[in-house]
């Protein structure tokens, strides 16, 4: 298996670090020529500065060096995804694709697999996904990750292949659960992350969380997932992550938000445009996911923070399990 990397961001990079440690041989593949001048010089990049490349990297912006790998790993931002593998999809033909990151394309309300497959009907597509912050699998801390694919065959060869001494993938054929715990967990954390900004306190938050959790199940289901996947790693273990440390953008950017404070705009954070989708696809399904709704609102600058409490507590009381 040849492995290729489609981004050298912090997912991209930190996924290239673990891998060449284990002995791998990685290609990075970035768009910016002279970034990618900089990292083979360096041995640095930008979004992991701490980090050393090891020597078994090839940092590269030729594409027809990305496309020699049978095994390419897309770890662009999840609205860059769609673009990406229509452009390509002929040098994409027959490879495997696996999608790594999280969030709901905002032009087909998809997931990063259905866009790979769409575009690209011969590949094969897969989703690595669930708790882990680029910067702890690239300095080797312990992290577990689900490997979502529908092909049990190419889910073990890419559970073998790319597991390695500190990152443990558990395996999953449920691409759909897996993908959406993903993309929806984000949706969340800008919701507690608002939350405790606009100090609200942590009990709140763990409600948020919790309710949060049951939109997320309601939403998977409505879509085809196993419900034991939203209990998994890249369902609650992702969103307990993301919702309760500083280190998630998402959250970072929902605390700003109740800050009422201004956010980096160059900072990927895909919970933002993932609530637009949500709530787009709650209306076409009819469900009712309150919190996304409001925290779609409030990215928009429709609705702040404390609106957005008083809509979601002074709703008609219900049932919990409803
Ligand atoms: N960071 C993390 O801890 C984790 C991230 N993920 C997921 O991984 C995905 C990527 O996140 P992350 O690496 O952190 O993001 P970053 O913002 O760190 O990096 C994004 C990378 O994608 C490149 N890029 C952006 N748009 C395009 C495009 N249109 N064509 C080609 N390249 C493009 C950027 O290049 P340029 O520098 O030139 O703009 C950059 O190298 C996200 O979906 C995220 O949710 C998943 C788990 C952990
Ligand atoms: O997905 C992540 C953790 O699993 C990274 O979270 P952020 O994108 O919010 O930084």
């Amino acid at each position: 298996m040849r492995i290729g990397i489609a981004g050298a961001g912090a997912f991209g990079t930190a996924l290239a670090v673990t891998l060449a440690q284990a002995g791998q041989a990685v290609t990075l593949w970035a768009r910016d020529a002279e970034a990618v001048e900089e990292m083979r010089r360096t041995r640095r990049v930008a979004r992991l500065p701490e980090i050393e490349l090891p020597e078994g990297i090839e940092p590269v912006s030729e594409l027809s060096s990305l496309f020699a790998c049978d095994t390419i790993l897309m770890a662009l931002p999840a609205q860059a995804t769609r673009v990406f593998v229509t452009e390509h999809a002929g040098a994409l033909a027959g490879k495997v694709l696996v999608a790594c990151a999280k969030g709901i394309d905002l032009h087909s309300l998809t997931g990063q697999t259905a866009i790979i497959s769409e575009a690209v009907p011969s590949a094969t597509p897969a989703l690595l996904t669930g708790p882990s912050f680029a910067a702890d699998i690239a300095r080797g801390l312990p992290t577990a990750l689900t490997l979502a694919c529908a092909d049990d065959g190419c889910g073990a060869a890419l559970q073998q292949a790319l597991s390695t001494p500190t990152l443990r993938l558990y395996r999953s054929a449920d691409v759909i659960g897996a993908e959406l715990g993903g993309a929806l967990k984000n949706v969340i954390a800008i919701a507690c992350g608002a939350c405790i900004g606009a100090g609200l306190g942590d009990s709140a938050r763990a409600a948020l969380m919790t309710r949060g959790f049951a939109e997320m199940q309601r939403l998977a289901a409505s879509l085809g997932a196993a419900p034991e996947t939203l209990m998994g790693l890249s369902g609650f273990g992702d969103l307990v992550l993301t919702c309760s440390s500083e280190l998630s953008r998402n959250y970072r950017y929902g605390l700003a938000l109740g800050r009422g404070e201004a956010f980096d705009s160059h900072m990927t954070v895909e919970g933002a445009a993932t609530a637009r989708a949500v709530t787009d696809l709650a209306a076409a399904r009819g469900l009712d996911l309150p919190i996304s709704a409001v925290t779609a609102r409030m990215v928009a600058g429709d609705l702040t923070p404390l609106q957005a409490l008083d809509a979601l507590i002074n709703r008609p009381l219900k049932e919990e399990r409803e």
